[in-house]
This record gives structure tokens, sequence and C-alpha cells, in this order.
């Protein structure tokens, strides 16, 4: 196990070193270690000397009957070893029955108890059809493995290449999963799907929520196809939070130019991107698998996917409690394109595309539950607030437990187009700024374009805040975090004027695992423990415990409340990008009311590294072209600091196991970013994707959802100081650009009305109607609306 560990997980690649190191044109395959092949010249071969394995399969016989009496290659599949470790034998041949394949669904559907969902193929896709099937075709993989006698690497690399289309797995694989160009084709639409279906017209499924998060090299599990490693006994890899504490502690230094208004985007547009599924329990009301033993309830068989992180008995924090389990689930396994088997993979919630799905929600179910209906608006809660303030997000009434800690049956969160909206106060500002964006926008349209209905105001709206985000984040958020080498490298850089051509429609944009597992959670480290809150005049005005936001919107009640925690992140520093993760993610994450201690974020990162698949630190290092690492002695130049580099080799046994979230957080940042440089090479890829693979991307041209060229240039106004400015309730001064901290020279506080701040012009959205327009009784547009 060890051998092949290190083999795998390290610095073997050298075909791929290097390939993440610029843009890369098409994601490199590995060559098929068993060919696929129906023709009738390998049926004798196959049949006359069937391997001993295939033998082993009770339906031979069935299928040796069927040969004598019918014409049978329509029912084999021929897989020839072409690769494999030297002990397999190359070029040999397995049969592959149609009816084996059907067998082993067959029997997956009904050990999961779930034939009714996965039958129902025509449904509308949810979640739960999706999980259902993914989990059926995932055990299907591991018993056609078993029983083939696959070796690790032929399970991960080749059960890909059985047509399943062909078998019993096609006939109920949902019309979204199926390959090939659509039927009917994608129509051409002003306006994006909610589930980001038909973006990309060939490949209508790419980015659309409920497919899977890809990689940008092939999973690697214990078996090849799905059993994490893990650091029960008999495997090296150190305990997750054993890695945490000696690694991640948090060393409590700011950063000098960031605020945590950067760290509020970073979470923000990561919740645009990707929420991975985990297993859910449906009979808790709020949804969450309990999977550590509970002296109250009689034991249980555990949920196979429970996956719960071990704590030491002497753990320096959670002994004092007792603690000796953390609760872990893992996340569901998804469906991919064709339905084809192969190693588990993860299902992507929302879209991956920067669309705005935390706004309006992946589906247009969530959308219209969302929508007033009312002059393009987006439900809102006036609540308390009155006329002094603005309105807040809806209450949500609907699963009021889920991400939600109540402290009574009448209090209720927040209702938003991303689940996750409560989990902490920043979060939820950033999502009630949108919110208001959305409905501003939607009045002014009506103003300029009074015969606008609900759905077009709603729509044009919904343009123009995906817009934002996406500016603001290419604009501002990018820049801060990568620096403009990196920009530049990956084809971040906006166009200042005109429009840019850079759109391929051969380029994918979906989530990658190695970005959303690891890369991108490095916003963790950024996170401070104690959050401030600042007054109109930008002086300090309490701090709070993040501990005491987890899940809480409460705060958000209180008249002025968001314009504090508004102004705080303009003002308060982000933790320094470091390994370390404070303590209020680190030893109290979504701590439970009553309990002394929550969870860990930094042990979770590293067991869902591991739940997913990812490689180990070393081989993303070498695929970004970054030094190689090949002994421990290699980290010293290239870590944070000594101490961190002398750890690692204290924690694990072989460089190559160093789980890929720890290695990247710890490595020197580089000049110009505020990321090391495998961070930076894999944030860079993905934005990459998620701009040129973005048929709907802001600065495309020549597409009915394009925006002409002086509204791109109203577009390029906006920016975070002004949607802050617009948007809170009354604030009034703010630096240029308040991810970064005030200064006098370059970033000074200016008032919300000067034009250092500018504001869209909406009027060049005005379109000259068909018909002659009556205003409503009322109608009252403020001056230059017209
Ligand atoms: C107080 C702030 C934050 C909290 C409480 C928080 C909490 C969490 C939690 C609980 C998870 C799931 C962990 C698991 O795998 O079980 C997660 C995932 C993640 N977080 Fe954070 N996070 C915070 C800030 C951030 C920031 C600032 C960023 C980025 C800049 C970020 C990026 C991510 C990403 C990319 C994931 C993976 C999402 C997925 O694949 O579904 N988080 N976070
Ligand atoms: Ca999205």
């Amino acid at each position: 196990m060890e051998q092949l560990l290190g083999m795998d997980m390290g610095v073997d690649a050298d075909r791929d070193v290097g390939i993440l190191a610029a843009p890369r044109h098409a994601i490199p395959t590995q060559p098929p270690a068993i060919l696929l092949t129906r023709s009738r010249q390998h049926l004798p071969e196959c049949l006359g000397d069937a391997p001993a394995d295939a033998r082993s399969w009770t339906e031979m016989p069935r299928y040796h009957r069927l040969h004598r009496g019918h014409s049978t290659h329509q029912h084999l599949f021929v897989l020839t070893l072409t690769s494999g470790p030297p002990s397999e034998v190359v070029g040999r041949q397995l049969c592959v029955t149609r009816e084996m394949v059907n067998d082993a669904f067959t029997r997956a559907i009904g050990q999961a108890g779930t034939r009714s969902i996965v039958y129902n193929a025509s449904d509308s896709i949810s979640i739960d059809a999706v999980g259902s099937l993914g989990e059926a075709i995932h055990a299907t993989a591991q018993a056609l493995a078993r029983k083939l006698g696959l070796s690790r690497t032929q399970a991960a690399k080749d059960l890909a290449l059985i047509p399943t289309e062909e078998t019993e797995i096609g006939r109920v694989c949902p019309v979204h999963f199926r390959d090939g160009p659509p039927q009917p084709p994608c129509p051409v639409s002003k306006y994006r799907s909610y589930d980001g279906w038909c973006n990309n017209l060939q490949h209508p499924g790419w980015g659309a929520s409920l497919t899977i998060i890809k990689r940008f090299v092939t999973a690697f599990y214990k078996d090849g196809l799905g059993i994490p490693l893990s650091s029960a006994q008999g495997n090296p890899l150190p305990n997750p939070r054993e890695v945490s504490w000696f690694l991640h502690q948090d060393p409590r230094k700011h950063e000098r130019f960031l605020t945590t208004m950067f760290v509020a985007w970073g979470q923000y547009i990561d919740h645009d991107i990707v929420n991975a599924i985990v297993v859910q329990d449906a009979s808790r009301k709020d949804r969450s698998m309990k999977c550590c033993p509970d002296p109250s309830t009689p034991q249980k068989k555990n949920h196979p996917d429970c996956w719960n992180i071990d704590i030491d008995r002497r753990d320096p924090f959670y002994s004092k409690f007792g603690e000796t389990c953390m609760n872990f689930v893992r996340s569901r396994p998804g469906v991919t394109f064709g339905c084809r088997l192969g190693p588990r993979e993860q299902i992507n919630e929302v879209t991956s595309y920067v669309d705005g799905s935390q706004v309006y929600g992946p589906t247009r179910s969530k959308a219209n539950s969302l929508r007033s209906f009312k002059r393009g608006q987006l439900k809102v809660d006036s609540g308390i607030l009155g006329a002094t303030w603005k309105p807040l997000l809806p209450l949500r009434h609907e699963n009021p437990d889920v991400g939600c800690s109540r402290s009574n049956d009448n209090s209720f969160c927040f209702d938003a187009g991303d689940g996750r909206a409560n989990q902490q106060t920043l979060l939820m500002v950033m999502h009630t700024l949108f919110l208001r964006y959305h409905n501003d926008l939607a009045v002014k349209l009506s103003y300029v374009n009074p015969h606008w209905d609900d759905e077009r105001l709603f729509q044009e709206a919904r343009r123009i805040v995906i817009a934002t985000i996406q500016h603001v984040t290419y604009n501002e958020f990018l820049p801060t975090l990568l620096g403009k080498k990196v920009m530049d490298t990956y084809g971040l850089t906006l166009e200042p004027r005109g429009y840019w051509r850079g759109y391929d429609p051969s380029w994918e944009a979906v989530v990658w695992s190695e970005f959303a597992t690891a890369a991108f959670r490095v916003g963790h480290t950024f996170v401070p423990s104690e959050i401030h809150t600042y007054s109109y005049n930008h002086r300090f005005v309490e701090k709070w415990q993040l501990r005491d936001l987890f899940n809480k919107p409460w705060e958000m009640h209180k008249g002025g409340r968001l314009d504090n925690f508004a102004l705080g992140m303009a003002n308060q520093p982000a933790d320094a990008y470091d390994s370390g993760v404070n303590v209020d993610l680190g030893n109290y994450l979504f701590q439970a009311a009553g309990k002394n201690f929550g969870h860990d974020l930094a042990a979770r990162n590293i067991h869902r590294g591991r739940d997913h698949g990812l490689r180990g630190y070393v081989y993303y290092r070498r695929l970004c072209g970054l030094s190689p690492v090949a002994d421990f002695a290699d980290l010293y130049p290239i870590m944070q600091d000594n101490q961190t580099a002398y750890r690692f080799s204290q924690l694990y046994k072989d460089v190559r196991h160093i789980d890929l979230w720890s290695g990247i957080v710890s490595e020197k940042a580089i000049e110009g970013a505020a990321v090391g440089p495998t961070i930076a090479c894999l944030i860079g890829n993905q934005f990459k994707d998620l701009r040129w693979g973005d048929r709907f991307w802001y600065e495309n041209p020549g597409w009915p959802s394009s925006f002409s060229l002086p509204q791109l240039d109203e577009i390029r106004k906006v920016s975070l100081a002004g949607l802050v400015c617009e948007q809170g309730d009354h604030i009034a001064a703010i630096q240029r650009f308040p991810m970064q901290l005030p200064n006098y020279e370059w970033n000074r506080r200016v008032s919300c009305t000067t034009a250092e701040i500018p504001r869209m012009d909406l009027r060049k959205w005005k379109e000259v109607p068909r018909y002659p327009v009556v205003h409503p009784p009322g109608f009252l547009p403020p001056p230059g609306y017209v």
C-alpha cells in the first residue's frame, strides 16, 4: 500500500509536469489501460478461453447459452488490458457482458432501496435523483471491479470505457447526463438559465447545477473507486485533527493591506461557484447526519458514508470535554456525463459559472420561490425596520432548522439563493446588499422603461447583478488575491474598453475539485477570530467572537447593524495568509447550544480532501511547474518558516503524502500576491475557465445576451465601494477599494457622493417602446430617469 501510495500520489507524473503552469488548452487524458472493442474478431478469444476471473461470474453460463442461440456480440464488451502494474498481464482480455453490468446495477439499486427514484428518469432532476443514481452507479463500479479482479489503477481509469448507455444504466440515465449534442438544440436566449443548462450550446450540461465537480487529475482512492485513504491503522496518513493542531494553529497575525471585506467577498463568490452535496438525514430537523456514537440513543448501524474524524484522548483542546469523535459525513457520489462507471465524483449543487446563483438559486423553482413577481422584485422582509432602514432578506419558514441555530420556534433565519447564507454574519451582509441591489436596479429600470413587465425587469436586473459580481471579482478581488502577473498569465485581466473576444466554446467552465476542496479554502486562513463593527465615523464600536455569529443572523434585525458590520469589514484587517486557522474555526466551528466546543475546519478541509480523493500536495506543485519536492529538505526554502517544514517531516512518513490543503497554505506568498504559488496556479486556472468558457460572460460580444458598448462602459463603473454606499442603510464614506485597508496615498476614504465612486447610468438601457406607454397612477420617476 505504502509503495502504491508513494508512486501514485508522488512525483512520477513527469508527463504532466507543468501542465497547469500556463493556461491549458485541453485537460490531458491518461492513455487508456483497457481498450474497448466489440469487433467480431475479438470474440473467439474471449469466448474460447474465458479468463479465470470472468468465469467466476455467475452470469457466464447464461452468456454462453445466449451465444449458442443468437448473435452475441451485441451483449459483449471485450476489454483488453494494455497497462497496469508489472505484475499484471498486459494484453489480457476480459469479457464483460451487458448482463453483468445490468445485474450489478439492479443489485445496487435494490440494496440502496432507490429503485423508484432511479427509474423515474423522466422526472425533472433533483438532488435525490442524482444522488441515488450516483450511489447506485458507484456500487455497480465497485461490484464489477471486484468481480473482474481489476487493479486499483485499472478500476480508476478504465471502467469508464464500458458503454453504459447500452445497458440498464443508460435506460435510466437522465437526459441531463446523456452524451452528445442536445435534442432539441439549446435555445440561444438573452438570459441565462438558472441551472446553467445550455450555457454551452454543444455541451448543455457543462457547468450546470447537479453535475459533477471535475478534476485536474484523476481521483486517488484506496481501491481506485471510492474508499478514501485514511489515518486508520495500516495506513500511512496522519490523523487530520493532529495535522490541524500541529500545523494550522493561528499565530494571530494580521494582513497589512487586506480587509475582512476581501474575506467576505471570497466566501460569497465561492458560494456562487460550488457547494459539494453531503449525504443528509431527511428524518432530522436540521437534515445533518449524526455519525458519532451518542450515549443517549442506542447505537444504530452507521451509514456507509459516515466517516468521522477520530480525536485523540490526549488532544490538548477536546480532551477537556472528553470528546473523541468529530462528526463527518462523506460527500454524495454524483453522475458523470454518459452515466459512466469510474471513481467516485462529487456533486456540485450550484452552477459553476459566476452567475449569481447564490442570489437567485441554482434552479428555476428556487428562483421563483424568491421572487415577488411584482415589478421585477425579489421578496424581502421589511419587518421591524420601517422607513429608516432598508429591507432585509425574506425569512425562511421552510426547513427552518437547516443551517440555522434557532433559540425558539418563532425565530427564523433568512432565505437566499444559497442555503449557506446564514452561516456567519459577514456573508449574510453580502447577501443582503445584493438583494437590495437587485431590487434597486429593477425599480430604476422600471423608470427608464415603464413598459417593461415584471419578467423583463427581473431578468434585466439579474443580468446587471451578474455582470456586477463578475466585474468586481475580476477587477477587485482576483487582482488583490493573485497580483497582476498571475492575472496576466491566466488570461484574467479585464478589457479596459470595448468587447473582449476570448470566449471559447471548447472550454469547459466547471469547478475543479483541487480548487474547491483545497485551493480556494485558503480563505479559511484569512478569517479573523474576532469580528469588529465600526460606526459611521469609521470608529471601532465593538468586537464579536466569530463563534457567536455562526448560523445566528439575529443582529441583522437591529437597525444600523448591517452598516456597522459593513463598515467593520472595510476597516478591519484580515488575518494573515499563513498556515494558521483561527480558534473559532479550528475548535468552535458551529458550536452547538450548551456545548463548549465545535468542529475543526482545518481538520475538515484535510479530511474532505481525502474524502474527495485528492492527491498529495507535491504532485500538484509539479503539475504547476514549480520546483520539485523530493524530500522534506526541499520544503525549507518554499514554506513560510522552517518550523512548518520541520513539522511536516514529523507528521508525515513520506513527503508525497502531505495533504494538498495543508501544503499549499503553508507555502510562502509570491511577490505581488496574497497567496503562495501552487494556490495561485490552481485558482488562476479555475478563474480562467470560468471566464473563457462562459458564453454569457459580461464582456462578450455578438450574443443576444451581450451588452451594448455604452452599457458595458456603465458596468465597468461598478465597484464594491459604490455597492456598499448605495445599498448600505446610511453609509456616507468608504475607501475606493474596500477589500484593501484605507490609506492616504492610493486608497483614500472618500464621500459616497464623489465622482471617485462612479455610478452606473441606467438610461443606457432605455428602449423605445413599440406602443405608446400609459404610466400607471402614482408613477413618479426621479429626475433624470425619463
Ligand atoms: C467565517 C468564515 C467561513 C466559515 C465559517 C467557513 C466554513 C466552511 C465550511 C463548514 C465548509 C465545509 C467544510 C467541509 O468540507 O466539511 C467550507 C467549505 C469551503 N469554504 Fe469556507 N468558510 C468560511 C470562509 C471561507 C472563505 C473566506 C472562503 C474563500 C475565500 C471559503 C471557501 C470555501 C470553499 C471553496 C469551500 C468548499 C465548498 C464546497 O466544495 O462545497 N470559505 N467552509
Ligand atoms: Ca454559480
